[in-house]
């Protein structure tokens, strides 16, 4: 192990809910760690609360417990816009569906997120059009979103993701609105590109398979993690 600075540190994370009087404790003291480049799996049954640890590590939302850091800061001590620089200039995303605005082109989809970060426009092209053409998008960079297909709309959400050179990509089951073949070469090649951009990634996946290619597999069972 290197002493290099982990990109992520959680230690005791909590989160309970409270639902009609009724409180549920889904995560009960979660510790992880991941260093630069290092690409972990999470893995777990439904309603375990793997969107909910990604929700802390993405700094969006409050009420968790514990200590979460980022980059060496401990997002608590933040402010709001602190938390937004701490997610801009660390963290990339990729939901399950894609969330791509459908007005723009692929390849204005990844360039905005680039210019809204203070890259120069023929800069953030560049760069648009290198992520895209490593995903096999490169015929396709001024199709919107809805003349796409499920994959490729996807593919684009990962070069998105990736435009600002994010130190840590969350992807809570970025491919699990497709088709399973189509589910698994998306897959694939996204980790292929996080690991070429040397990107750690924590990763919400149900395909034991290619979880089991990643670096760490973690499950979460019971508010904690094995
Ligand atoms: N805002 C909320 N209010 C109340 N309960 C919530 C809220 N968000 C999540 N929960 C509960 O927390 C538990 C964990 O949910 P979470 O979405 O994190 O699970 P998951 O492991 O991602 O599940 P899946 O694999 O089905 O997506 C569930 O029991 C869920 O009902």
């Amino acid at each position: 192990m290197s002493d290099a600075l982990p990109v992520v540190r959680l230690t005791g994370v909590t989160r309970s809910f409270e639902q009609g009087g009724v409180r549920i404790d889904v995560l009960k003291g979660i510790d992880l760690e991941i260093g630069p480049g290092q690409i972990v799996a999470l893995l777990g049954p439904s309603g375990s609360g793997k969107s909910t640890l990604l929700q802390a590590v993405g700094l969006l939302e409050g009420g968790f417990g514990g200590t979460i850091e980022i980059g060496g800061i401990d997002a608590a001590a933040e402010d709001a816009a602190g938390r937004a620089a701490l997610r801009r200039d660390h963290l990339g995303f990729v939901y399950q569906f894609h969330h791509l605005l459908p007005d723009f082109s692929a390849l204005e989809n990844v360039i905005l997120p680039q210019l809204i970060a203070g890259k120069a426009r023929a800069r953030a092209e560049r760069r648009a059009r290198e992520l895209l053409t490593a995903l096999g998008l490169g015929e396709r960079l001024s199709h919107r979103p809805s003349q796409l297909s499920g994959g490729e709309q996807q593919r684009v959400a990962v070069a998105r993701a990736l435009a600002n050179r994010p130190g840590l990509v969350l992807a809570d089951e970025p491919t699990g609105n497709l088709d399973e073949a189509t589910a698994d070469i998306v897959l694939q090649q996204f980790l292929e590109l996080v690991r070429g951009e040397g990107s750690a990634a924590l990763i919400v996946t149900h395909n034991e398979r290619l979880a089991f290619a990643m670096d760490r597999v973690y499950r979460l069972h019971d508010g904690r993690l094995a």
